[in-house]
């Protein structure tokens, strides 16, 4: 990794988009998450990096009230969608994800064809008035996910039938389509060949436009060559957060010096 590079790829400072404030996660008596704060911008790409079970995919999954479907899971503390508490009564999960879509490890379109595959948010959310309006959501977000050009001429097939590549672009689709502010990426490539993973990570780097992109990766490349900001987790706490080239070159704790250098995880 050329140190100069990071450093010099310096980013303005964004709006933030989102905001934790003393978020604790426990399942039962595990302590997931200890008193995390953190604000994430607007328009930039945040890594969270850390070893295995430190808890990245628990607090991604705080930031959609994901982890409202595992009932053992308890949250505590405020999670600030542009300066909104997420988790207050009012908050309809199913709109939440609109705004906060969420992209997971595995490809997982739906059984349906590709066209339904990205109409499905528009329909539920009742985004559009004809059908000529789903047909510009659904080519829309094809070509921000940048897989149009592959998928135009067969709208019908199965999505299930694309290369695992293609599938999981589809699902960025689908999450792009319901205009969401938030894109919430769970190990997006983990599944993906070099090729694949190329394709996805330029992707993100062009959704940074006009989303804030939240990844978790296992891969200290990727978060370096797609992310501006990034947080290293360790047993449940937020470590170190800043500018990703500084956080790569100039780590501020041992610990994710450590981990960086490939001491620990
Ligand atoms: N559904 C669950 N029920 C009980 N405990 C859980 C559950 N999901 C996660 N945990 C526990 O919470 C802690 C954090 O897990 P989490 O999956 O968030 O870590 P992670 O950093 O994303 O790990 P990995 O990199 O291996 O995916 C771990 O101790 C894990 O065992």
């Amino acid at each position: 990794m050329n140190d100069m590079t990071l450093l010099e790829r310096k980013v303005e400072t964004q709006d933030i988009k989102i905001e934790a404030r003393n978020v604790q996660v426990h399942y039962g008596n595990t302590h997931a998450i200890k008193d995390v704060n953190v604000k994430i911008e607007d328009k930039t790409v945040t890594a969270f990096i850390g070893p295995s079970g430190c808890g990245k995919s628990t607090f991604l999954r705080c930031m959609n009230r994901m982890n409202d479907t595992i009932q053992a899971c308890k949250v505590s503390g405020n999670i600030l969608l542009d300066g909104e508490d997420i988790y207050d009564k009012r908050v309809d999960p199913v709109q939440l994800r609109a705004k906060v879509g969420m992209v997971f490890q595995k490809p997982n379109p739906f059984p349906k064809s590709i066209y339904d595959n990205v109409a499905y948010g528009p329909k539920i959310h009742g985004l559009y008035n004809t059908k000529s309006e789903l047909d510009e959501i659904v080519e829309t977000a094809l070509r921000r996910a940048a897989i149009w050009d592959e998928v135009k001429d067969r709208l019908n097939a199965p999505g299930t039938g694309l290369s695992g590549g293609q599938q999981q672009r589809l699902c960025i689709a689908r999450a792009v389509a319901t205009a969401p502010e938030v894109l919430l990426m769970d190990e997006p490539c983990s599944a993906l060949d070099p090729i694949a993973t190329a394709q996805v990570e330029e992707l993100i780097d062009e959704l940074r436009q006009g989303f804030s992109v939240v990844i978790v990766t296992h891969s200290m490349q990727q978060a370096a060559r797609v992310s501006q900001r990034t947080a290293f987790f360790h047993l449940g706490n937020l470590v170190e957060f800043g500018e990703t080239g500084h956080v790569f070159t100039n780590p501020q704790d041992a610990r994710t010096e450590s981990y960086i250098t490939g001491r620990i995880g």
